[in-house]
């Protein structure tokens, strides 16, 4: 196989990529597009999804051409993707009823909050592991069809069908040849049961929801379908892999033990700890999700997710135009750390507070602003309330598992920055560390669909990532710490003492 190459297809919330692996787990060609984001009412955000796959199919020709290889050498696609975020299209013309709607929209906030007060919170965590929110499939899926004209009915007689972004993919890369999705992805709509691995006809009949848009659930690696003819230079190559993001991620880190934590730093921020065979559940605001399922055999995980993370460096730079580049916040947070040691702080709330906190009613808040402040210690509080906030999912994580977390791996764009990194480290007292290549999502991918074709014979086989950079906690830091921990929490508490209306 030394001459092939697996391809990963990562299409997340701002960007769709394909990128090539060697046999060595080396990047060697990456052909990238930025994704339009869709804001039509406060909340609301949506993708088109026709975009979407018209800008994956470029992507994969692109690497290919970018890498000079002949297409045949790819020996399969492994595909990942931004989770939760629904399409429904028609079974017959191939065509999206609707834009998608994306896992950060709030348009059926309403449909979540109706099945929270109808008592139905612990009756859908027992069943699929997650705490009702309109960030979960389920409630996007209700409210298409009760707003978009003639969905419901032609729901009903079995002509729509429903899949998060890697089934959109798939069904159009074969071609509406195959309607499937994995483990992972399924884990994470609110209508999979994560004890009997199958779709649960309570909840589809209590959201109303008709079982023939669902698509086949099937393991995170293996054969599910081949290129047709118009999506990849004419020829078939096997589609083998198929995982939501974070969970890649947690398989492109070889986070394969129990106990073994990773955090993303993308949009959003999703903190997964590996939990083996056990269905660990949370006392505090976890969600409990599928990691992957390989050989027959799922693999459990706890997850805390963050909704807003990059999207507040985004937001420095887009929104208050206090930078050009995100990669200009680690200095300026540096520089602002030496000339006022005080902290300020900043609660990203743009959306409501996700991991541990599930609280929609909360907005963003600064705290501790002076006539001293500079912009500075503005990049800075927000830099800083990317460790804040996964310190707090952490936290929970070890209380709920009774598990010490002895050291983190970073990954996603966020994670580039060195200030964030040893802030991180300083914050949880542990090593955090990052591989060189961040890009352990694609990577994660590309190993499920490697061992999907025996690219790679085995889990002991997939090679090693690529070297990695540690941060050590500084000792001379962690009553610093203490003190700075104390003051986010108050200010998380003080932002939610200020409701929405
Ligand atoms: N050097 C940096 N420092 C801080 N944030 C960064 C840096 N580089 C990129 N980002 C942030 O990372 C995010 C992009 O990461 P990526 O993993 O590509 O996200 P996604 O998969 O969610 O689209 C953006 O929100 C961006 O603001
Ligand atoms: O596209 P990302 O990397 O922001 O990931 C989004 C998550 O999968 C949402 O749950």
């Amino acid at each position: 196989m030394a001459d092939q190459f697996i391809m990963a297809l990562d299409q997340g919330t701002t960007s769709t990529r394909a990128i090539l692996f060697d046999e060595t787990g080396t990047a060697i060609a990456t052909a990238q597009k930025e994704l339009p984001q869709i804001f039509k009412q406060p909340g609301w955000v949506e993708h088109d999804a026709m975009t979407i796959w018209d800008d994956a199919r470029q992507v994969m020709a692109e690497v290919v051409i970018k890498a000079n290889i002949p297409p045949y050498k790819v020996a399969g696609i492994g595909v990942t993707n931004q989770r939760e975020t629904t399409v429904i299209w028609d079974r017959l013309t191939g065509e999206p009823i609707a834009p998608a709607v994306v896992w950060q929209s709030k348009q059926s906030d309403a449909i979540a909050e109706q099945l929270k007060a109808d008592g139905l919170t612990d009756w859908v965590y027992e069943k699929t592991g997650l705490w009702i929110d309109a960030y979960f499939s389920a409630t996007k899926i209700m409210w298409l069809l009760d707003n978009v004209p003639g969905a419901r009915e032609r729901a009903e007689r079995g002509e729509l069908l429903f899949g998060t972004i890697d089934s959109w993919l798939l069904y159009k890369l074969t071609n509406g040849a195959v309607h499937a999705t994995d483990y992972s992805n399924a884990s994470r709509t609110m209508l999979f049961n994560i004890h009997t691995l199958s779709w649960d006809q309570d909840l589809l009949d209590k959201f109303n929801i008709p079982a023939s848009m669902l698509p086949d659930v099937k393991d995170s690696s293996g054969v599910f379908g081949y290129t047709a003819d118009y999506a990849f230079f004419g020829i078939q190559v096997p589609v083998a892999g198929i995982a939501g993001d974070q969970q890649a991620a947690l398989f492109g880190h070889k986070a394969f033990k129990a106990g073994d934590v990773k955090n993303t730093f993308g949009t959003g921020s999703f903190i997964v700890m590996n939990t083996g065979d056990d269905i660990a559940t949370s006392k505090n605001g976890l969600l409990t999700t599928i990691g992957y399922g390989l050989d027959g055999k799922v693999t459990y995980a706890l997850e805390g997710s963050v909704f807003i993370a990059g999207a507040a460096i985004q937001w420095l730079r887009d929104g208050l135009e206090l930078i050009k580049s995100a990669k200009e916040t680690a200095d300026l947070a540096e520089v602002a750390r030496e000339q006022h040691p005080e902290p300020i702080y900043l609660v990203p709330a743009f959306s409501g507070l996700g991991a541990p906190y599930w609280d929609q009613n909360v907005r963003g808040a600064m705290f501790g602003l002076t006539r001293a402040t500079t912009k500075g210690d503005v990049v800075r509080a927000t830099l800083e309330s990317l460790a804040y906030q996964t310190r707090d999912v952490l936290d929970a994580m070890q209380t709920d598992t009774g598990l010490t977390v002895g050291s983190l791996v970073i990954d996603g764009g966020a994670a580039a920055n060195n200030y964030l990194q040893q802030f991180q480290a300083d914050l949880i007292n542990v090593p955090v560390r990052r591989p060189k290549q961040l890009e352990t999502t694609a990577l994660g991918a590309a190993y499920l669909a490697g061992l999907g074709v025996g690219y790679w014979e085995s889990m002991d086989a997939l090679p090693e990532q690529a070297a990695t950079e540690m941060k050590e906690p500084l000792t001379e830091r962690q009553t610093e710490m203490v003190t700075a921990y104390a003051g986010w929490q108050r200010a998380v508490k003080a932002a939610r003492m200020f409701p929405l209306n």
